[in-house]
């Protein structure tokens, strides 16, 4: 299975997915604002492994500084978790996996100690995050009875987390489960996270799809073509509404017309319950020379304005299901969130192991 993330000990080493599928190149970072950075330039993306890498940066400051007097290393760990928090807006995975650092950290009686608690924790938020992705793939493809034949949208596989995936992860358990005919991937403009990263990873494993613009995701529903679309998420709120990638909302309008199923598989770290709707869910603006340009080269007449919005919302209304690792929330609404949410972990509870 494809890594995002190498965590070397003292160093994290980060696939530089702009590169992927032509190139496999490795950056190694050593602290906090080389993550950031390598997060903000899309080296890695994808809510869970952007949460996974920030935690490995907070680590990794604790270790630089281990040697600085016990008092300040609070106030180190403050400024670099503001400097990852800073790096991109929407996933609140990151606040999460920030947050829990912080809360480690507070926890640690000896300023001696705080590295090593650090690391350890790092480690478990990436190891977690794939038996919470296996758990989300258990789940998803119990949804399905007969194979099926899927649209999906972005990268949401190994890549985009700390292994197996959210919304990719259902897709590759329904293939194990020999529960998949094809999968139809949108190519996901203006940074192609579909036709480069989920072709590259569905090929690695030999899942059949078929890549198609986005705009041909309305044809091939009309057709009769798609039996669901399985998407993932970067931030929900306390109302289900869900905040994805741009072009998630079209597939879910097209969707209800044409009575499809719409799934959203995220784990319990992408929900924000500080927000009670999709309105309160920032949503980032990227570089609009994203879509004028292609690998560099303009494709546009010379001065032609573009809007870049990365993530749109989606009202929980137009949600089928919402998979997560606690159990699915149907018809998602603030009742069954909270509901699903306050669950028992099972991935905890039947001490999953990471592969
Ligand atoms: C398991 S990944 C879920 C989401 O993070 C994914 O669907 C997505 O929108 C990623 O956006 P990206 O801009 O590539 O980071």
């Amino acid at each position: 299975m494809l890594q995002p993330l190498i965590w070397t000990g003292h160093s994290l080493r980060v696939l530089d997915q702009r590169r992927l599928p032509n190139e496999t190149v490795w950056s190694e970072y050593r602290d906090a604002a080389g993550v950031a950075e390598a997060i903000r330039s899309m080296q890695v993306r994808g809510a869970p492994a952007i949460a996974a890498a920030a935690a490995y940066g907070l680590a990794m400051e604790a270790q630089r500084h281990a040697g600085a007097r016990g008092d300040r290393l609070p106030e180190v760990l403050e400024a670099a978790a503001r400097v990852l928090l800073a790096s991109r807006p929407t996933a609140v995975n990151l606040r999460w996996a920030v947050e829990r650092m912080q809360k480690a950290a507070a926890a640690c009686p000896d300023p001696a100690a705080l590295p090593q608690v650090l690391v350890a924790e790092a480690e478990r938020i990436a190891a977690e995050d794939v038996a919470v992705n296996r758990r989300i793939g258990d789940l998803g493809a119990a949804l399905f009875a007969r194979p099926v034949q899927v649209l999906t949208h972005c990268n949401t596989g190994a890549l985009a987390t700390a292994g197996y995936g959210t919304a990719l992860g259902v897709v590759r358990r329904l293939h194990e489960l020999g529960r998949l005919r094809q999968v139809l991937v949108d190519e996901t403009r203006p940074y192609w996270q579909g036709a480069r990263l989920t072709a590259y990873e569905l090929a690695a494993e030999g899942i059949p799809h078929i890549l198609i613009t986005d705009s041909m995701a309305g044809h091939f529903m009309q057709r009769g073509q798609v039996d669901a679309v399985l998407v993932g998420a970067d931030r929900i709120a306390r109302n289900g509404d869900v905040a994805n990638k741009i072009g998630t909302y079209t597939l879910a309008v097209l969707c209800r017309h044409h009575g499809i199923p719409f799934y959203v598989a995220a784990p319990v770290s992408t929900f924000d319950l500080t927000i009670a709707t999709g309105e309160d869910i920032p949503i980032e603006e990227r570089d609009p020379a994203e879509v004028t340009h292609v690998y560099g080269r303009r494709i546009t007449p010379e001065g032609t304005q573009a809007a870049h919005p990365a993530f749109d919302v989606t009202p929980h209304e137009l949600v089928t299901a919402i998979i997560t690792e606690r159990g699915v929330i149907h018809h998602p609404q603030p009742e069954s969130v909270r509901a699903v949410l306050a669950a028992e972990d099972k991935t905890r509870a039947e001490g999953s192991t990471p592969a």
